[in-house]
């Protein structure tokens, strides 16, 4: 099956600034894959890429088995700020989505803002951020492209608005067998909706992989403190915080951890992604686990 994102050894640099390195990933069709990581981390320069309106500066991207911008109507872009017009209506919207877009689904996009109630006289300037939010997401879907890709689109909207905003998607997805690309800088946004995911920190892949396989092979290990370095060779050490007497550890192995020393907990995604975000006090005493997680 092609994927819905390929790379291999991706950079991008501004000036001599690296703003993305060596990004290598794969993310398989049919999914919702979350992009998570601080301010600056390089989201948005990864999803300008995959959308082909930034040029690598090294390495390779393919999206949708195509070289990016090469099919724009594979392709959906959601933009950072949600861009709608002020000026014109939702209707408006919508007559200009279907001039635009071979591919336009003129009654998805009707249905879409029914269900919404939407007013399609409204303009698109009196809206409220998450209706403007929703527009913009019925403007991409309705592109019905094979892949969309959102930066940052829940970061205004309010925790309800979020909420409508990912289930929107979520069905959006799940009925038109739609690939999804999202950035947050928020794993709370992401958790619920999200099955493939991808930690990016300063300019650098920290984690990628399926969540179910991410949260099966993470754990968190308590217990007497600890040296990390004193671990088995195949538990890689994530994030470490020691008491006087007590260890915490988050670990990733593909084996059953059977020393009675600790008691091992599951952890959530919220737990793996701050993990892997936060920089270890000391880093001599974590091991740098390998990047990428297979099925
Ligand atoms: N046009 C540009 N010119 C110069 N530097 C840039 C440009 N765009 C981004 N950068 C730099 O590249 C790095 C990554 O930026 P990017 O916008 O990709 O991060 P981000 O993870 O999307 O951040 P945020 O969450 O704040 O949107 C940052 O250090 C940023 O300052």
């Amino acid at each position: 099956m092609t994927a819905a994102v390929r790379a291999r050894g991706l950079g991008r640099k501004y000036g001599r600034r690296w703003a993305l390195s060596d990004c290598t990933l794969d993310i398989p069709s049919g999914r919702v894959a979350g992009l998570v990581g601080p301010n600056g981390a390089g989201k948005t320069t990864l999803l300008s890429l995959a959308a082909g309106h930034l040029a690598p500066s090294v390495g390779t991207i393919e999206v949708v088995g195509g070289r990016p911008g090469s099919d724009m109507g594979k392709v959906g872009f959601v933009a950072q700020e949600t861009p709608v017009y002020a000026a014109l209506s939702v209707a408006d919207h919508l007559r200009l989505g279907a001039r635009l877009n071979p591919g336009w689904d003129a009654a998805l996009a009707r249905d879409r803002i029914e269900r919404l109630g939407l007013d399609p006289s409204l303009r698109a300037g009196r809206l409220s951020g998450g209706q403007r939010a929703q527009l913009a997401l019925t403007l991409g879907i309705a592109k019905r492209p094979e892949l969309l890709i959102l930066d940052e689109p829940v970061a205004s909207l309010d925790p309800l608005a979020r909420r409508e905003f990912l289930q929107g998607l979520m069905e959006a997805a799940a009925e038109h067998e739609l690939s999804v690309l999202l950035s947050s800088h928020l794993v709370s946004d992401l958790e619920r909706v999200c099955d493939h995911l991808v930690v990016l920190v300063g300019s650098r892949v920290r984690v990628t992989g399926e969540v179910d396989e991410l949260l099966a092979t993470h754990h968190r290990l308590t217990g007497p403190r600890r040296d990390p370095a004193t671990l088995p060779a195949d538990q890689h050490v994530v994030s470490a915080s020691h008491t006087d007497r007590q260890s915490t550890l988050l670990v990733r192995t593909g084996t059953p951890i059977h020393d009675p020393a600790w008691t091992v907990g599951q952890v959530t995604l919220e737990d793996l992604v701050l993990a892997y975000m936060s920089e270890p006090a000391d880093t001599s005493r974590i091991d740098r686990p390998a990047l990428e997680v297979h099925r």
